[in-house]
């Protein structure tokens, strides 16, 4: 690594330049993680690197860029030592965990990064990192002064109370903190509500429920009150569980907190059955959902079969990202046609939709279609005249029901224009999956998240969110997570396969093809082996 540059530039402030000194192994330094090795030495110190840390008590942190050679990025986050200067160490309790200290190399290096990127040229450059997660020798708190919150936010996902019992679990047996708060309802459970304590014994059995234990809710953000709560409840670590819009209020949570100096870390855990945050492999949850959409799909293909031009027809979630349709169409076999958000469709004319039902239905007498919720919003708003834009409290578009909406579409075709005899059901499981426990997969992947949580937190690393990078778990700053949304990229591999698999048009001219692909980086995508999505 070569050079460091955190928060605005500058004057090194006192404050940040004591606290590198005493994180990197300065005379304060007890010889915590980032002082144990000659390898872990500061960028300063004569081993090639060379640091330019400007990081102060500014209340809007820049991004902590290292950069190093061959074009390699680390995009590191916040630590309590980057604002509090003299900060003390101790040793990390898992070293005397018999379970733990038989594992080779179960700490995690300090220069131990992971690729955003893994598919790559001879000539590529290494482009950017995170930083890895995983237990660090020397952590920044005393077991018994820890006293964590947990709070969920935004709508239901499968995996919310798996995540919720797994920090508390790993909090108590591998870090021995035995208080855990449950701050209820979401955002403003935090001066809005009781809090309840949580213990292993009392969060046991959730696993297997859905939703969340704690309740959530959308709105309601008030940073102020929210880090009044944290500082009066003498809270030190906050475990924020939400999607897109929860990881946004984590971060300016995360930024009061700092102004204050206080000794909070912030963690978020991406929660979204959307898929819809960026960086990671995949939220939590969306593999249960994708299962669950199976059952419904199932459904719509056998009723769809039994009857004469039976069309089966399913709306499952996704307001803006079509993963969820696109999976479950993927694993299914049994879908005629997948319409999601970032793919513009339209219904009437050659190459429309109604074509397609028609072409399908004369060769197998049967079709099954499934709709992202929030596909083909723009022709519905426009079809029912209907300008009105509201949105919930958190301020997320309100939708239309596409599903109804298609459905009376079709109809109206085949069997009033067309007279042709037609046989329609529509099924719309969308809160049926989303209640639902999360699956075996999910629950490994939810204690991964929450265990990874849990070390950063202790190790002192603050306003990051968790989450798997190309299969290994990193911790990655909130401004990274929260710069765009994750969506399908239809000009991508998987959609393509997707295309091949279901045999639908496009619904694309070649104008609409290069308009897709303008400008567009690839994303994070699942189970794609492209260049990055892997
Ligand atoms: N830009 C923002 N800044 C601060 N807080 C926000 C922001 N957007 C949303 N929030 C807060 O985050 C919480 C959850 O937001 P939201 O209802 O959008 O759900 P979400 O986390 O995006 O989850 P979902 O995937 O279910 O939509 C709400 O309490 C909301 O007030
Ligand atoms: O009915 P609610 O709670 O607003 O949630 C609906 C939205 O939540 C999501 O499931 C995301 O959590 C979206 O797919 C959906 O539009
Ligand atoms: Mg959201």
């Amino acid at each position: 690594m070569r050079s460091v540059s955190a928060g605005v530039g500058g004057a090194i402030a006192p404050a940040a330049a004591a606290a590198f000194k005493s994180r990197h192994g300065g005379a304060e330094a007890d010889g915590g993680d980032h002082a144990l090795k000659k390898k872990f030495a500061c960028p300063n110190s004569g081993n090639g690197f060379s640091k330019l840390p400007t990081m102060g008590l500014e209340s809007n942190s820049k991004p902590k860029i290292v950069t190093g050679e061959f074009g390699y990025t680390l995009e590191d986050v916040p630590h309590l030592s980057d604002y509090i200067p003299h900060l003390p160490t101790y040793p990390n309790p898992l070293q005397d965990n018999l379970a733990y200290s038989a594992v080779r190399q179960y700490f995690v290096d300090y220069d131990d990064t992971v690729a955003q990127k893994v598919v790559v040229h001879k000539d590529t450059a290494r482009g950017v990192h995170f930083r890895r997660a995983g237990p660090c020798q020397r952590v920044y708190f005393e077991s018994d002064d820890v006293h964590a919150c947990i709070v969920t936010c935004g709508g239901l996902c499968p995996g919310l109370n798996t995540v919720i019992r797994e920090i508390v679990c790993g909090l108590n047996y591998m870090y021995g903190v035995k208080s855990v708060l449950g701050i209820d309802g979401g955002y403003r459970g935090f001066y809005s509500k009781n809090t309840r304590s949580l213990t292993p014994k009392g969060v046991n059995d959730i696993h297997k429920r859905g939703g969340t234990v704690l309740g959530t809710s959308r709105g309601g953000h008030d940073t102020k009150k929210i880090v009044d709560s944290i500082q009066d409840r003498g809270i030190n670590q906050v475990y924020i569980i939400g999607g897109d819009g929860t990881q946004k209020g984590a971060a300016v949570i995360f930024e009061e907190v700092r102004r204050r100096g206080l000794k909070v870390s912030v963690a978020g855990i991406p929660k979204t059955i959307d898929n819809d945050i960026p960086v990671i492999d995949k939220s939590f949850g969306f593999d249960s959902a994708v299962e669950e959409a199976e059952r419904a799909i199932n459904a719509a293909h056998v009723e769809a079969t039994s009857f004469e031009n039976g069309i089966g027809l399913v709306k499952l979630m996704g307001r803006y990202s079509g993963f969820i349709a696109m999976y479950a169409t993927l694993a299914s076999r049994d879908v005629d046609c997948c319409l999601i958000p970032e793919s513009p469709f339209y219904l009437e004319g050659p190459g429309g939709l109604f074509e397609y039902i028609d072409k399908r239905l004369k060769e197998h007498g049967h079709m099954v279609i499934v709709i992202a919720e929030g596909a083909g919003q723009e022709m519905l708003s426009e079809s029912l005249r209907s300008t009105a834009q509201q949105a919930d409290a958190s301020g997320n578009k309100l939708l239309q029901d596409v599903g109804l909406w298609i459905s009376q579409r079709i109809k109206d075709h085949f069997s009033k224009e067309r007279k042709m005899t037609i046989n329609l059901k529509y099924i719309d499981p969308t809160y049926m999956i989303r209640a639902i426990p999360s699956n075996a997969s999910d629950n490994v992947y939810c204690t991964l998240l929450a265990q990874s949580a849990v070390h950063g937190a202790m190790a002192g690393y603050t306003g990051f969110t968790v989450g798997p990078v190309n299969g290994r778990h990193a911790y990655i700053p909130f401004h990274r997570i929260n710069e765009k949304q994750n969506n399908v990229v239809i000009t991508d591999r998987m959609w393509a396969r997707l295309l091949s698999s279901t045999n639908q048009p496009s619904f694309l001219s070649t104008k609409d093809i290069i308009e897709a692909s303008k400008g567009e980086e690839p994303p994070t995508a699942l189970l794609d082996d492209g260049e990055e999505t892997k």
